[in-house]
């Protein structure tokens, strides 16, 4: 049963996101008879990590505790072949169980190494950041980044239940928190326009972990996620409209060293891609305007002038929407329209890098 107050959101049957107070009492079920159960966990959330290690402990499993290092540094070789060895030392069968607890870096890690210990084990995900719990955790999309780009390697791989109570969200530095509202407003741009009108109407509150225009905000952004990802799990269509600005934004991220925040480069990489549209002939500029107003209301950043068209170009070209040399972008003609542009024109891309990079 759902705890009163709280919501399970079904993706596709499969699973449930259960988004609401106390909906870490659902973990119980999971971790009974003797299971051994990995909490993959990011430094800092202490005392939700001493909780769930008592829950597990309670409900007659076996609590084991792996912290990773914190943000993106999770997302890396060494730190997966950490918890690989982590669960060899434990005995963990293809019985047992792995939970990610923190933000998406951690969830991503954690599901990774669910998708590949023993080829695949069951995986929860307690996502502790707005982020995490309107996207990273949902869905399947599990990975790490390398030397060469973000995200490269990783695997499909669903977990079995995503919990998120919105109390956890309460600690989040404001600027984390914000970054989070990026993929928020994109599912408002891309499927959803109720979410931008929520969020205009007051961005103090659509900001503001208490309010209840987050839970809101929240179950909008994750049910848009749980259709698109029912009906494209391996994102061999439809799917590719989750990753609208991410063309922009994850080249970003890797000529940053990922010193830029994950939401805050999507921010970018949509007027980015909103610049490409219009520049195209595909989109009109009221809409291009409309993602700067948006954006800017809750201070997120809409420019980015940080390193060389080159270099972005390049990083650009490591997509995962790429096919062979050509790019390939999700662009709008229009709110909740989204749809592929394939190998824009060179130049209409330096025009769009010039926009972003001006207006700051
Ligand atoms: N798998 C997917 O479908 C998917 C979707 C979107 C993003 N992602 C990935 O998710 C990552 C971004 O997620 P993120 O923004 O959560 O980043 P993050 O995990 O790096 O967290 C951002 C910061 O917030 C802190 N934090 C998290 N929860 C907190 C809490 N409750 N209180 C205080 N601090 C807290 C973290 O410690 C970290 O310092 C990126 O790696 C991105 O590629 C994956
Ligand atoms: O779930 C998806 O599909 C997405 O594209 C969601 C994105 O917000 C997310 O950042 C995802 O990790 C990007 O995936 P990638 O395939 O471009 O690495
Ligand atoms: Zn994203």
């Amino acid at each position: 049963m759902t705890p009163v107050g709280a919501q399970a959101i079904s993706v596709g049957g499969r699973y449930d996101v259960h988004v609401g107070p106390g909906v870490l009492d659902r973990l119980s079920g999971w971790v009974t008879g003797g299971r051994r159960v990995m909490v993959i966990h990011q430094p800092g959330r202490t005392a939700l990590v001493a909780g769930v290690l008592e829950q597990i402990r309670a409900a007659g499993g076996e609590a084991h505790a792996h912290e990773v290092p914190d943000a993106e540094a999770a997302k890396d070789v060494s730190v997966l072949a950490g918890a690989w060895q982590a669960l060899g030392l434990a005995g963990f069968t293809r019985d047992d169980l792995v939970i990610g607890v923190g933000g998406g870096a951690a969830t991503d890690l954690a599901g990774f190494v669910a998708a590949t210990w023993l080829r695949g084990v069951d995986a929860i995900q307690l996502p502790t950041s707005l982020l995490g719990v309107v996207d990273a955790a949902v869905g399947g999309k599990t990975g790490i980044n390398t030397a060469e780009g973000k995200n490269l390697v990783g695997a499909f791989h669903e977990p079995r239940a995503v919990l998120c109570d919105p109390t956890w969200l309460r600690s989040m530095a404001r600027p984390d928190l914000v970054s989070g509202l990026a993929e928020v407003i994109k599912c408002g741009f891309i499927a959803d326009p109720t979410i931008l009108t929520l969020v205009e109407a007051d961005p103090a509150s659509a900001s503001d972990p208490t309010a209840a225009v987050m839970t809101e905000l929240i179950s909008r952004a994750v049910a848009v996620k749980a259709r698109v990802v029912d009906a494209d799990l391996h994102e061999s269509g439809l799917r590719e409209i989750l990753n609208y600005g991410h063309t922009f934004a994850h080249a970003i991220e890797q000529v940053e060293h990922y010193a830029w925040r994950h939401g805050d480069a999507v921010s970018v990489g949509m007027v980015f891609a909103a610049e490409v549209a219009v520049r195209s002939g595909v989109l009109s500029p009221d809409v291009l305007e409309h993602h700067r107003t948006v954006l800017r209301s809750v201070g997120l950043p809409t420019s980015y002038a940080g390193a060389p068209w080159e270099q972005l170009r390049a990083a650009m070209a490591r997509d995962k929407k790429s096919r062979g040399s050509t790019l390939r972008f999700v662009v709008l003609s229009g709110v909740g329209a989204p749809q592929r542009l394939e190998g824009p024109d060179e130049q209409v891309l330096i025009e769009a890098f010039t926009a972003v990079a001006d207006a700051g």
